[in-house]
């Protein structure tokens, strides 16, 4: 077996154990005060959220509103783990083109601070880094731990 052979069969056998964890599937909306509404879930440990807000919000003020709002899903002492582009103002999805609210690493700590949130780790990739591609004007990538207080 070929290495790239080896590292499919890894991540396909990744995917399942994580599919076969999942219990149900939920309708989000982060500009929403509870996101899952009607559902009310209890407290979570840990959210993920990858790649969302900056495409479900127009400006830093309805960010710093979606951020209050999926972290009325976490319980205190909880992690946010909080992924996505720097400086991208759109993306595609096939001949379709989304617009995106621009981030920088600045904003999101502030933004993160301003919430009473504990930046644990804040790790920046370089567009230059990552491999090029012309669906999206990003600078760069982030991956951000924060824990509630
Ligand atoms: C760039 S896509 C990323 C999709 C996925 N998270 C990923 O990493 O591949 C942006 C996502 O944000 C979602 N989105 C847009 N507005 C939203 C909102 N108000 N609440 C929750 N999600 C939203 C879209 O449905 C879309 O799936």
């Amino acid at each position: 077996m070929c290495e790239l052979e080896g590292d499919r069969n890894k991540w396909a056998e990744k995917e399942r154990n994580l599919r076969g964890t999942i219990k149900c599937v939920l309708k989000c909306d982060v500009h929403k005060s509870n996101p899952l509404d009607p559902v009310v879930l209890p407290p979570a440990d840990c959210l993920v959220s990858l790649l969302c807000l900056e495409a479900a919000c127009k400006d830093h003020s309805s960010y710093r509103a979606a951020l209050r709002n999926i972290n009325s899903l976490l319980k205190p002492g909880g992690h946010l783990v909080l992924s996505g582009d720097l400086g991208t103002s759109f993306y595609m999805v096939g001949p379709k083109k989304f617009s995106c609210l621009p981030l920088t690493e600045e904003f999101l700590r502030e933004a993160l601070s301003a919430m009473s949130f504990t930046v644990d780790t804040v790790e920046v990739v370089s567009q230059a880094d990552v491999a090029q591609h012309d669906i999206c004007d990003f600078s760069g990538m982030y991956f951000i731990v924060a824990r509630k207080n």
